[in-house]
């Protein structure tokens, strides 16, 4: 068993999940535009992922929902009078407006913040800079509440800083961990930090999200011993890999990566300074032919949560990927190929239903955040957010008992709504036991 265990905290999808059409170069998002979407059944089916890793024997925890519609930005915007007035004008003058504050993105909590562990931070705590996510209206929303709902998680400042996010211009556009990787041949031992950048240039058809600037500063505050800065390919952005967690995902030594994902130049350099620091760095490179740039966007194959034994093994990990990848038969063969090849640890796959969040363009991974901590670190963490088969119970039950079954676009306008929301968050606080924690409890 290994000192230091990394613990997923998932975002817990809130009650106004819908489908925008919000994030530009995200191609599910784009597809499932305006659809119906089924808010209850998404809440269940990431806390029913949450359930399969404790019940494999991973340590889970949960970042809250937030508080939506969020009418400080619609205020800002010049929306007036009583809270149902803001609403309704919205709904009326701007309805885009109304669904980016109502947006419940932050189930996403791999763009939640960056984390940098203990071992390899310069003043020995765990780092986190909550993500600004300025690329997206609806998801800069998050970054303040974030920061809250961190500081209230990691709330000991021996063990942890908690950042403010980066300030929120063009040249510091930050998605959090999406876009970094931590290397190491073992849990206990400092590792690597992989950051990863996009750019964005006259010929782009998407935009880049996370600047190379960006990753710098939040090395650099951080303390980052060994960061190695990499650049996205072009071509996977523009092909809808609007964060490199959609085509590479890493743990301990083992990269597995989409031919498609770096810059060709880079990855051999970004490789080499990455063997020196780490003598069994096992990159898994899949060839275009094996998996095209087109299915990995499409099932999400390298969104894959890529999992240490229980017992912080490096020999044997498990991939959780999405049921999406059963649909496309290149992707199972190479799964099939990958967990019996014994030249490596993968050995497992388990497949999670989370259609919900995959028609938003998030995966499993994208709805976690990984944060590795020492047992002293575990041990100063607020508790009402570690889970088990009992408090997942509990929150299947308050999901069941305030969330609409569907919420369409035009749901959003519906005056009851904003209440319902504030009522559950009520609740949830009051069933966790964790204190004030939203901006109407203060
Ligand atoms: N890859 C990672 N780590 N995260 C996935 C984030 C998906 C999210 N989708 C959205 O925000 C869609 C919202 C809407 O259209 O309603 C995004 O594009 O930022």
């Amino acid at each position: 068993m290994t000192a230091v265990q990394e613990i997923n905290f998932d975002g817990l999808i809130g009650p106004t999940h819908h489908y925008g059409g919000l994030s530009f170069g995200n191609l599910a998002s784009h597809r499932h535009s305006k659809q119906v979407s089924h808010p209850k059944q998404a809440a269940l089916q990431g806390l029913e992922k949450m359930r399969l890793l404790v019940r494999l024997g991973y340590q889970q925890g949960f970042l809250p929902p937030q508080a939506r519609p969020d009418f400080n930005f619609l205020r800002t915007l010049g929306f007036s009078g009583s809270d149902d007035a803001v609403i309704q004008s919205a709904a009326k003058d701007a309805p885009h407006l109304l669904s980016v504050a109502y947006s419940a993105s932050s189930m996403w909590a791999a763009n939640a913040a960056t984390v940098t562990v203990s071992a390899e931070s310069g003043d020995g705590r765990v780092h986190f800079t909550p993500a600004n996510l300025i690329a997206n209206a609806h998801r800069h929303l998050e970054a303040k509440q974030t920061q809250r709902s961190l500081e209230s998680i990691f709330c000991n400042s021996v063990h942890f800083q908690v950042h403010p996010p980066l300030p929120a211009q063009a040249s510091f556009s930050d998605e959090g961990a999406a876009n970094h990787t931590r290397l190491c041949c073992h849990n206990d031992q400092p590792g690597v930090s992989l950051f990863v950048h996009g750019e964005t240039t006259a010929g782009s058809r998407f935009p880049a999200r996370q600047t190379l600037s960006a990753s710098q500063a939040i090395a650099r505050r951080h303390g980052d011993r060994h960061p190695i800065m990499l650049r996205q390919n072009p071509r996977a952005i523009d092909g809808g890999a609007f964060h490199n967690d959609v085509v590479a995902v890493g743990n301990g030594p083992v990269l597995l990566f989409h031919e498609s994902a770096y810059h060709a130049d880079d990855r051999s350099a970004a490789f080499a300074t990455l063997k020196q620091w780490l003598p069994n760095f096992q990159p898994i490179m899949v060839s275009e032919q094996q998996v095209s740039l087109e299915d990995a966007v499409q099932s999400y194959l390298f969104n894959s949560q890529l999992l240490a034994a229980p017992n912080g093994a490096m020999d044997h990990m498990s991939l959780v990927a999405p049921t999406d990848c059963q649909d496309s038969p290149a992707v199972t063969q190479f799964l099939d190929q990958l967990t019996t090849d014994p030249a490596n640890p993968i050995q497992n796959v388990h497949f999670v239903d989370v259609r919900q969040s995959m028609s938003n363009g998030g995966g499993p991974a994208c709805l976690r955040l990984r944060v590795p901590l020492t047992p002293a670190e575990q041990q100063a963490i607020n508790r009402s957010f570690l889970l088990d088969e009992t408090s997942i119970d509990e929150l299947c039950h308050w999901v069941r008992r305030h969330y609409r079954d569907q919420l369409a676009i035009e749901d959003l306008a519906a005056p009851g709504l904003a209440g319902e929301v504030r009522d559950a968050l009520e609740d949830l606080t009051d069933t966790i036991g964790c204190g004030p924690l939203y901006p109407f409890q203060t």
